[in-house]
């Protein structure tokens, strides 16, 4: 059995519907990775084969106010986890983010570039990958830019603003891959049913700025709305973010066969399945 913890998030829902029966979910209230004794009780209850970790706290602004509770949860959590998997015989997949990297490369990152994290949430997200480490069977799988159908997202929030605004203004010097969930989702299992270990880069193919994909939601709603640019630094968010974090998933298409789709065809696909829902 697959466990997935933080199943009510927006991967972890994702996630969850792909694996149908071979998938079992948890999350607050029902267990907390901040605590020891949660994390025993539920996983040496549930035995299961391989737990995937979406719990997370996301919120990149909130993180820079609230450190503690960051590297609680994406650090300290992620290490709970991985003591009682090693002690159960269990594999630990791990999601991390792009913002463990600053940004500064100008090529896409590879698994094995230089953490340096700009934020407090991508210094908890780096604690978590270090943590993993703690149990030797781990798969770390670095995404970014995640919208889906089951969590708050830029999709949805320009998505809201386009129905109120006919003029936003979004930032146009940060580039990186809009990655919808559905496709991290079929990455992740593709990586765990060939028993893959170590780190891998999975996010939709292609790369635009925050700015180009917001322009991209609009054209494909078919919303009339005019997207203006500002730079990051006029924007002045409490969190700094890396400008260039384009990730090169070279490696999980090569091991697994899996290979991310563009990301415009992604966000096609998202919002006609939107309308459905
Ligand atoms: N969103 C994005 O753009 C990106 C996300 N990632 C990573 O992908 C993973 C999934 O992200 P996403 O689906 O967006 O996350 P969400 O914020 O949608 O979901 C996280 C889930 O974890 C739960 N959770 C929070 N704290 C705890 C805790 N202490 N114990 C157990 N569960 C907890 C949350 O519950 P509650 O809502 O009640 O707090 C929520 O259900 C995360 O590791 C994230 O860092 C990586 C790159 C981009
Ligand atoms: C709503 C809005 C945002 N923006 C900018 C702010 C920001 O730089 C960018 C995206 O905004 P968000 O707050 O959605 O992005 P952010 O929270 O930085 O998204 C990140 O989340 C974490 C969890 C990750 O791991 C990253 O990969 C990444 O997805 O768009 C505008 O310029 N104008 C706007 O009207």
């Amino acid at each position: 059995m697959i466990l997935v913890v933080g199943a009510n998030g927006m991967l972890g829902q994702d996630l969850m519907g792909l694996l149908g029966e071979r998938g079992r979910g948890v999350d607050l209230p029902d267990i907390d990775i901040t605590d020891m004794v949660s994390v025993q009780q539920v996983l040496t209850a549930l035995k299961p084969k391989v737990v995937i970790n979406c719990a997370a706290y996301t919120d990149v602004d909130g993180c820079e106010s609230n450190t503690e509770t960051a590297m609680q949860v994406n650090g300290e959590g992620v290490a709970f986890l991985a003591l009682v998997t090693r002690e159960i015989g269990a594999k630990l997949v791990q999601v991390s983010t792009d913002y463990v990297f600053d940004g500064s490369k100008g090529s896409p990152y590879r698994e094995d570039d230089l953490q340096q994290p700009l934020n407090i949430y991508g210094e908890s997200k780096l604690a978590g990958e270090l943590n993993v480490d703690i149990n030797p069977d781990n798969l770390l799988v670095r995404t970014q830019w995640l919208y889906g159908l089951h969590g708050k997202n830029f999709v949805e929030t320009m998505l809201k603003l386009g129905q109120e605004k006919s003029v936003l203004t979004v930032v146009d010097d940060q580039i990186g891959s809009p990655t919808w969930t559905m496709d991290l989702a079929r990455g992740i299992i593709a990586l765990v049913d060939k028993d893959c270990r170590g780190t891998y880069h999975c996010a939709n193919s292609g790369h635009t700025s925050w700015n180009g994909f917001a322009k991209a939601i609009f054209d494909e709603a078919g919303l009339p709305v005019q997207v203006l640019p500002m730079t990051t630094e006029q924007l002045n968010r409490p969190a700094r973010r890396p400008l260039y974090s384009t990730l090169d998933c070279s490696k999980l298409v090569a091991d697994t066969g899996f290979e991310p789709q563009a990301w415009r065809e992604a966000l096609k696909q998202y919002l006609n399945l939107r309308k459905e829902a």
